[in-house]
Order: C-alpha cells, then structure tokens, then sequence
C-alpha cells in the first residue's frame, strides 16, 4: 500500500480531539463535581436516574465519544483506501499525464473522470450515516434530559423545594449539551471533508511514484494472527486451557467472599471449610490449565518465529543479485534475528494473554454486577477513557517501535562490516573510528529506546493511577454499603477483588496491546522481504531435455545494460560477441571496461535492456532456461574466490548437490594443484579453511576455488584471473592449475597475462562498455590500437604490470 504523508492539523484530528475533550471534560466535571459539592447525593452521581442524576451522561458520553472516536478513524481510512484506488485506476488506464495531477484543478478534473463517487464508496458512506446518527441521538438525549431537568429545576425554584440536582451537575449537563451540539454540526460536515481528504490523497498518489500501490500487501493484525495458523491445534487446546485458567480466576473472589462471610456469620467452622476447600480445588484447577497454556503457546510460538526465519531466509537467499546492490548484510540478518524474534510473542503468547485478560475483565465485570450493580457502574464510567488511551499509545509505540528496528539494523550493519573486515579494520588502526560509527547508531536507537521507555513508564502510570483511584472509590463507596448495612462484608471482599483483577487486567492488557503494535511495526519490514517478488525468479524457465543443448557456446547480440542500482549509466552498449564452443576467448580492457559484467550476464544475475543472449548450437534464449540448470553448466572462478566456513572437502564439493566420493575431490584437486597441500595438512581434506577460508593463502584458496569448479565438469568455464600478487612458485602453480582446467573446454577468460590472451583463440578488447577491438593475439598487435598499447606497456615491465592497468 502506498503510504502518503498526511498533514496532522486535518479536520478528522480535529474532531477525535473534540469527542477525546468531550469525554475527558465531562469525566473530570463528574469526579470534581463529586468531590467538591458535598450537598451533591450520592445517587446523584453514580446512579441512574434521568431527571436527578447525571450518571447516564458521563457514561453513555463516554461510550458515545470512543465510537464516534473508533467510526471518525475508519471513516478516514475508508476514504484513504478509495483515493489510492482511484489513483491506481487512473494511473493503469493511462488516460491523464499524471503530471498534471498535483495541480489541484487537475485533480477536480481527474476525479470527476474516474468518477469519485462510482468506486465502492458504499462502507464509507455507512460509517458515516452511523457517525450522524450516534451524534444526532445523543442530542437529542440530551436536548430531552435538558429539558425535562429543567422543567423540575424550574418547578422547584417556583415552589421553593429542593433541587432535583446540585447545581453543579446543571453545568454538566450543559456543557454536554454544547459538544453534542459541535459533534453533530461536525459528522455533517465530515461529508465534504472527507471529500476533499480524498481528492488531497489522491493527488498526492498520482504525484508520487504509483508503483507501489497494488505491490506491497498491507500489513495487518488478521496478517500477523495468521502466522500462527499452522499451530492451530496446539493454540486451540491452549485457547480451551486458558478458558479453563480464566473461569477460576473469575470464580475465585466469589468463593473468597464466601469464606469472610462463613467466617463473620457461622459460629462453627464447617462453612468456611467447606468454602476453602472449594477455593482451593480452584486454585489448582486454574494453576494446571495455566501451566498447560503457557506452555503450549510457547511451544507454537517457537515453531512460529522458527518458520518465519526459514522463510525470512529462503526470501532473502531467493531474491535477484540487483537486490544484494541495494541491501546490507548486516540489516538483513538483523531482520532474520530481531524482526522475527519480536513477532514470536506477538503471535502466540500476547494472543492468548490479550484473551485471558479480556475475559476476564468481562467475566469480572459480569459477577461485580450480579453482585451489587451500583458499585460496578463506577467502575464502568472509566473504562472508555482507559480503553482510548490504550489504542493511542499502542498506535504511537507501533511508529516508535519500528524506528527502533530500524536504528538496530543500521547498527548491526556497522557491527557485521567491521567484524568481517577485522583484519582491514586493524591495519588501518580503524577500531576507535568504527565504534564511534556503532556507538552513534546505538545512540539512535538508545534515544528512541529512551522515548519508548517515557511511553511506557507514562503510560503505567496512568493506567496505575485509574486503577488505584477506582479502587479507592470501591471501598469507599462499598464501606458506606456495609455501614449502612446494605451489603455484606463478604461481598465487598469479593467486590474488592474483582476491582484488582479488573484493574490488573486492564494495565496488563495495555501493555500486551502495546507489545502487540510493536510487533505490528517489526512485521512491516519482514513482510516486505516475503512480499518482494524477485526480478529474476530462481528455479524457473524450463530445463531442456537434451543435455547437450548447451555446448558451452555464448552468443550476445547487441546487448545493453546497466546496473539496476545506476540506471541512469549505461555500462554496456551494443555488445555482440561469440564464444565458440571448446575455444577459449580473452577479455581485455580498462578497469571498469564491463569485462565482469559480461560474466555477471551470462550468469544471469541481471537481465539485459535490451539486445539477446543466447546459448548453444539451438540458440536457446538465456531469459528461459532454468536459472538452476544453467549454473549447473557453467562454472565461475572469480578473481578473489570466496570460500565457506566448512572442511576443504565441504569446500570442493560446493558445487555439487549430491554426496561426492573423496576419490572425485582428490582427482579435481589433483588437476588444481591443491593436492599437495591438502594432504600436507594435519587433517587433511577435513581441515577447517576458517570464515571465508581465512586460515589459507591467497594461491591456495585460488587452487581450491579451482578444483571446485573442475568438479561441477562445467561446460563452460568463466575465469577471472587474479591479479594479486602471489610469490613466483605459488603463482606457477596457479597458472598451471588455470591451464589444465582451460584445456578442452570452452573458456572465457578475463585476462590479466600476457601467456594467457596469447594463448587464447580470440581477444575481445572492452572500453567502456563497448567492444573495440577483437581479433587473435598477432591480429590485434598488428593494428595500432588499444590492445597494442597495453601489450606494449606490459613488455616493458616484464610482465609483472596486469595486462589492463
Ligand atoms: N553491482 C554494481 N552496481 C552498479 N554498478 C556496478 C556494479 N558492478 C559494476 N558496476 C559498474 O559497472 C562498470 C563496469 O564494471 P565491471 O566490473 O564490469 O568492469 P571490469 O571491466 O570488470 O573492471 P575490473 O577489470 O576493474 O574488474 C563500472 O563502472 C562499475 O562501477
């Protein structure tokens, strides 16, 4: 989904601050008002009666306020969506420059071509009839109220009897009478400002690069959830134990009233026995189920981050080269490690801990009201105002959250670079300069820990401070009930209890809520890598029967390219070459001529503009073989091989899927000039080369690079001879090691020596990008060009210099 970056001073920021306001000053009227007009009854506050109490306002207000609240957010998005897509139509139909498009009488036009209103708008305008409709009722809620208080209010002054209400609670009543008054005036128009909203986004889409509209899916909480589909036996059986674990965490404080009351009103001890015994078979009965969820959600949850991971990783190692130019190492496995991680708990256990703990508030709330319905309407009167600042703070950690991610990768970018490259790091006394780099991106992501923890800590606070100030009021308002002798001790206690595990449940569902938009923001970058289609798909394109339509042969006909991450820089132009089967053919040129490039083409790592490449005898286009197939026929020797981790067996055998005999690694070895050595070794083909072969020489490492490409028998060789410097000896064996594996194959050499372009079929000389001159060794001596001059420089310094210096 494209996301477009929207103005916070927009009319519906203005109106969710109108119904937060409405609901913040109508509670905090209630609770002064309580507090200061001591003539005011109790009843007058907490209990409902339509013309004597203001109770029913504060707590219809405050519900009516979250679902305008929750209806203005949808609405909006609603709109959001209709935009986008009406964008992305007008942009595939390609009926107006979308240039024109951010001029915003353009845009009128646009949207009356693409006919605004023609698109599903049908959810949109439902959510918006509901919106009027809940605002229209609540005035005339409270127009009726109003007036029938002040008929009595009027009546008692003429007749000298006591007010209905305190004056105070009159105040209320019309300073809600004025924000319905607003909120209704505001649902009309949120009709024309949604409109406009609209258009704004629209335009805003069509400026901006449309591409992205239908690509990306969106992430959310249903896309989240369903990772964990594959568990859905092991979360079903964990969902029944937490049913279980709930129900007696609801029926609890019932029995522990009970004993109190067994306790005060028997003389024996038989009752209250008898009512522990109960408490106590349902203590353990919730103990067992709890501990029979907690630990199957673990285990799906650890299945769940395992799957993610594998498939994180399979993404990542299955996408296009073009995407490893633009990505760092070191983010990507900061995703793998960390993004996934975070998502583990929000699948699984803040699931079932957001269900344990909505069931119970409801279930506590349920029994509080069988119990004494007076005492739970307190309660209830907070609730909306706790349950929007939840959805605010999860909303605002979810953005914080991801920028975290995003800092933490950075910084192990630096981290991974500095760690492979610690030989370079430390020849050039770099360690102090890389870990201020690391501690300045630590730094980032420290300051927006910091502002997670303020959030956080502010947001405990909060929820602390509601939950102890309602608890106060219980036992308040409950110890005036046992003095005036209208409920039992038992039922306090019992009430009492279920107002903790109301208010502990309350504070930990925010908190999970919270974790649960952190991984919210986590999963955003992890379902980007899933999400991402590669250029070049692996694996596809179609296997020919024949084994021998490719020969080794390569034909490149007018083929220009250039590099996804520079498309503006063309690095071949019109290149049409030949490589012959079982000839050898010799790249020439000046550093950055695009001699690798041609390798990384025919290696299909990236497609050309334009022009073809095709292979064999049958001339099968490059664009359908199978990309699998195809490295199994071609082999690459790079300049600085690269090799793993493992045994030099492990090593050699790359290349090949299938288990290999040893026989088969020593006779490539022995072609490579690597058997010597090997055997030479403590351990011999099952010594341990180090990361990236750390524990060889370079001439050794090139050997064994050699021997793994000698045993893949590929079809076609591509060579890119090193231009290090390696010691005489070690360099004649080398060289030795390249001629044996060149000898009766086609080979295409990126030549540095002088031996090996003479002993080639054909020179191919590249300068930039183009091909410039071609012909054999003597052809090409014999016409003043370029491949004279570096043959000519190369003479005099005796063959030391690489040929394309
Ligand atoms: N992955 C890449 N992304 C963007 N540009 C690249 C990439 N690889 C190479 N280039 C650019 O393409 C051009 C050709 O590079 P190439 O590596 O093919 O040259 P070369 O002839 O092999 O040079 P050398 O002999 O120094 O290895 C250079 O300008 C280089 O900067």
């Amino acid at each position: 989904m494209l996301r477009i970056k929207l103005p916070s001073l927009r009319y519906s920021n203005v109106f969710r601050f109108l119904v937060v306001l409405d609901m913040i000053v109508l509670t905090v009227l209630w609770i002064i008002g309580s507090s200061i007009d001591e003539k005011s009854e109790l009843d007058q506050i907490i209990k409902f009666h339509f013309t004597e109490s203001i109770f029913d306002i504060v707590f219809l207000s405050s519900f009516k306020a979250l679902i305008l609240f929750i209806l203005i957010s949808e609405i909006e998005s609603a709109c959001y969506k209709i935009a986008v897509r009406t964008a992305s139509l007008t942009k595939r139909s390609q009926s107006v420059d979308v240039n024109l498009s951010t001029n915003t009488d353009d845009t009128e036009n646009l949207i009356e071509i693409q006919d605004f209103s023609r698109t599903n708008t049908s959810a949109k305008n439902y959510l918006q009839i509901f919106s009027l409709s809940i605002s229209v009722a609540s005035l005339a809620f409270i127009l009726t109220k109003f007036g029938f208080v002040t008929n009595l209010f009027i009546r008692a002054n003429k007749e000298d009897t006591k007010l209905p209400m305190s004056y105070y609670f009159y105040a209320i009543l019309i300073t809600e009478f004025v924000f319905c008054f607003l909120e209704v005036l505001f649902s009309v128009l949120n009709w024309r400002f949604m409109r406009n909203f609209g258009k704004f986004v629209c335009s805003k889409a069509l400026a901006n690069e449309t591409e992205n509209i239908d690509g990306k899916k969106k992430v959310n909480i249903k896309r989240l959830i369903s990772l964990s589909y594959p568990e859905r036996f092991h979360i079903f059986i964990a969902f029944i134990m937490l049913i279980i674990s709930s129900f007696t965490n609801i029926v609890s404080p019932y029995f522990f009233g009970s004993v109190v009351d067994s306790a005060v009103n028997y003389t024996d001890l038989t009752e209250m026995n008898k009512y522990i015994f109960y408490l106590l078979g349902i203590y353990l009965l919730g103990s067992l189920a709890s501990g029979i969820r907690s630990w199957l959600f673990e285990v799906a949850g650890q299945r769940v981050v395992a799957r993610l991971r594998r498939q994180v990783f399979n993404a990542i190692i299955k996408s296009d080269i073009a995407f490893f130019d633009t990505s760092r190492t070191g983010e990507l496995t900061s995703r793998i490690s960390s993004d996934t991680q975070v998502l583990q708990s929000a699948v699984t256990s803040n699931l079932s801990m957001f269900a344990r703990y909505f069931l119970q508030i409801i279930g506590s709330i349920i029994f509080m009201f069988s119990l004494e319905p007076s005492l739970s309407g307190l309660l209830i009167g907070v609730i909306p105002i706790v349950s929007l600042l939840t959805v605010q703070y999860g909303r605002y950690l979810k953005k914080l959250k991801k920028k975290f991610q995003d800092e933490l990768a950075a910084s192990s970018v630096v981290a991974e670079e500095t760690i492979s490259s610690m030989r370079t790091v430390r020849s050039f006394a770099a360690e102090s300069k890389m870990s201020k780099e690391y501690e300045i991106n630590i730094g980032k992501s420290f300051d927006i820990g910091k502002k997670l923890a303020v959030a956080q800590g502010g947001f405990m606070g909060f929820v602390g401070m509601i939950s102890g100030g309602a608890l106060a009021l219980v036992l308040w308002y409950g110890g005036k009930l046992v003095h005036d002798k209208k409920i039992s001790t038992g039922i306090l206690a019992s009430f009492l209890m279920y107002t903790l595990q109301v208010a502990m449940a309350f504070a930990f569902l925010s908190s999970v809520y919270g974790d649960f938009m952190q991984a919210l923001g986590a999963s955003q970058r992890i379902f980007e890598l899933l999400d991402r289609s590669p250029l070049i798909k692996l694996n596809s394109g179609h296997v020919p029967a024949d084994e021998d339509s490719f020969d080794g042969s390569v034909e490149f006909e007018k083929v220009n390219f250039s590099y996804p991450s520079r498309p503006q820089t063309n690095v071949l132009t019109d290149v049409s070459l030949k490589i012959e089967k079982g000839k050898t053919i010799a790249l020439v040129g000046p550093s950055g001529g695009g001699k690798s490039t041609i390798f990384a083409l025919i290696e299909r790592f990236y497609d050309p503009l334009s022009g073809s490449i095709t292979l064999g005898s049958k001339n099968l286009d490059l664009k359908s073989i199978n990309t699998n197939w195809l490295h199994s026929k071609i082999a690459l020797v790079s300049q600085e091989p690269v090799l793993f981790g493992g045994s030099v067996k492990e090593n050699i055998s790359f290349g090949l899927n299938e288990e290999v005999d040893l026989e088969q690694v020593i006779e490539a070895s022995k072609l490579a000039n690597a058997h010597e050595f090997i055997i030479n070794f403590e351990k011999g083909y099952d010594t341990v080369v180090g990361e990236r072969g750390i524990r060889l020489s370079g001439g050794q490492k090139q050997r064994i690079a050699i021997a793994r490409a000698l045993l893949v028998n590929p079809k076609l060789l591509l060579l890119d001879e090193a231009t290090s410097a390696l010691d005489s000896e070690s360099e004649n064996l080398v060289q030795e090691a390249i001629e044996r594996a060149m000898k009766d194959r086609t080979v295409c050499v990126i030549a540095h020596r002088l031996s090996t372009v003479r002993n080639a079929d054909r020179v191919i000389v590249l300068e930039n990008g183009q091909i410039v001159e071609q012909g054999t060794h003597d052809e090409l001596c014999s016409i003043d060009g370029i491949y004279k001059r570096l043959v000519l420089r190369q003479l005099m310094s005796k063959e030391t210099n690489p040929i394309d210096s």
